[in-house]
C-alpha cells in the first residue's frame, strides 16, 4: 500500500541507501495513505458521498448510472473516461456480475485505478547525470514542485543535485528557485533576467557534471508572449541540453494546476503535443474537490501522472498510485 519514492524511482542502487528498510515501511506506507486521503478530502467529500448514496441506497435502474456519470463529471473526470467506466460498470452489473453496493462500489474503484494506471510510470535515474527538464504554465507550481523534487532526492534517496533556473524571462522566478535550492540543501546555477535559457541549461550540465550530480534538475519560463514563443524556447533548451547528453533530457514533466480542472486538461494536451512530455505532476490536489482531472488526464492523454503535490510544504509531494489514489477518492 502506498508507493514510496524508492517506487517512483529507477535508481540502480538496489534498495537506496537513505530509504527506510523494508520492515519499516508498512506503517509508514500506512500513514502516507492517511495523509492522501485526507489531502483529498475535498473531492472524496463531494464523489464519495454523492456515489455511497448513488450505489447503496435503493435500487440499481437507470437514474443511477446517470447520478454516477454526474458525480463523476463534476469531480472533473472527463466525459469519455466517466462514459467508458460507468458503461462498463453498467454492463458487468446487468450481467450480473456485481450484486449490491459493496461489490459496485469496489468494481468502480477498480476501474477508475485502471483508468489511472498506465504503466511507465516510473522515474529513470540510471544516467549519468540524469536530466529532468520541468515545463508548465506558470503558477502551476512548477519551480515549488522543482524545489520540493530536489529536496526528497537528496534527502529521501541519498541523491546529489544541481538546479538549473532556466526560467529566465523573470528575474522573481530564479530568486524563487534559489530560496528552494537553500531550502534543499542543494547547488543551483542561474542567469541573468532575459539571458539565454539554454545557455543556463547548458552551464547546469556542465557544472553538475563536473560535481558529480546524480540528477539535473531544469526549471523553464511557462509564459512567453506567445505559445509559440514558448514551444520554440523549451525545443531550443532540449537542442542545447542533447548537445551536451545526446540522449538528454531524459525525463520531460509538466505541471498541471488540478484546480484548473479541464482546462489543465487542455494545457497538458498542448504541452504534450509540443514538449515530449513523459509525465505529469497534478498539483495543489488538496485544495479541489475536482482531483477526478487525475484520472481524466490519464485516460484521455494516456501520460502518466507520476507525482502529486498535496500542500505547499518540502513533503507535500507523493509519487502517484493509481489505487491508493482511486481508494482514497471513494473511501
Ligand atoms: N496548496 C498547494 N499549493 C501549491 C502546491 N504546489 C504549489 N503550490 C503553490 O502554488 C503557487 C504557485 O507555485 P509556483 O511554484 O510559484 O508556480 P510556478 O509554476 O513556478 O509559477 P511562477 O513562480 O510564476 O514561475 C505557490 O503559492 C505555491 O506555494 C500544492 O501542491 N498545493
Amino acid at each position: 500500500m502506498a508507493r514510496d519514492w524508492n517506487d517512483l524511482f529507477i535508481t540502480g542502487d538496489g534498495a537506496s541507501a537513505a530509504a527506510a528498510p523494508r520492515d519499516e515501511e508498512p506503517a509508514k506506507r500506512r500513514g502516507f495513505f492517511r495523509r492522501l486521503r485526507e489531502n483529498l478530502s475535498k473531492t472524496r467529500e463531494a464523489l464519495g458521498a454523492e456515489i455511497q448514496a448513488t450505489l447503496f441506497e435503493g435500487d440499481v435502474d437507470e437514474e443511477t448510472w446517470e447520478r454516477l456519470e454526474e458525480a463523476l463529471i463534476m469531480a472533473d473526470v472527463g466525459a469519455t473516461t466517466t462514459a467508458k467506466v460507468v458503461g462498463q460498470l453498467e454492463q458487468e452489473a446487468e450481467s450480473g456480475g456485481l450484486e449490491g453496493g459493496e461489490a459496485l462500489s469496489r468494481r468502480l474503484q477498480e476501474l477508475l485505478a485502471d483508468i489511472a494506471r498506465t504503466g511507465q510510470d516510473r522515474i529513470d535515474l540510471r544516467h549519468d547525470p540524469t536530466v529532468i527538464l520541468m515545463v508548465g504554465v506558470n503558477g502551476t507550481g512548477k519551480t515549488t514542485t522543482l524545489g520540493k523534487i530536489a529536496w526528497h532526492l537528496r534527502n529521501e534517496l541519498g541523491k546529489s543535485v544541481m538546479l538549473g533556473a532556466a526560467d529566465t524571462f523573470r528575474a522573481a522566478a530564479t530568486e524563487q528557485l534559489q530560496g528552494w535550492a537553500e531550502r534543499a540543501g542543494v547547488p543551483i546555477v542561474t542567469g541573468p533576467e532575459g539571458s539565454d535559457p539554454g545557455a543556463v541549461a547548458w552551464d547546469a550540465i556542465v557544472q553538475g557534471r563536473a560535481q558529480g550530480a546524480d540528477v539535473v534538475l531544469i526549471d523553464t519560463a511557462g509564459r512567453l508572449h506567445t505559445q509559440d514563443d514558448l514551444m520554440a524556447e523549451l525545443s531550443k533548451v532540449r537542442r542545447v541540453i542533447a548537445k551536451q547528453l545526446p540522449d538528454a533530457p531524459h525525463e520531460t514533466l509538466l505541471t498541471v494546476d488540478a484546480t484548473t480542472g479541464q482546462n489543465g486538461l487542455r494545457q497538458a494536451r498542448l504541452f504534450a503535443e509540443a514538449a515530449e512530455v513523459d509525465g505529469i505532476v497534478l498539483t495543489k490536489l488538496d485544495g479541489t474537490a475536482k482531483g477526478g482531472i487525475a484520472l481524466a488526464i490519464a485516460g484521455e492523454l494516456g501520460i502518466p501522472v507520476k507525482l502529486i503535490g498535496v500542500g505547499e510544504a518540502l513533503e507535500d509531494l507523493r509519487p502517484f498510485d493509481a489505487d491508493d489514489f482511486a481508494q482514497a477518492l471513494l473511501s
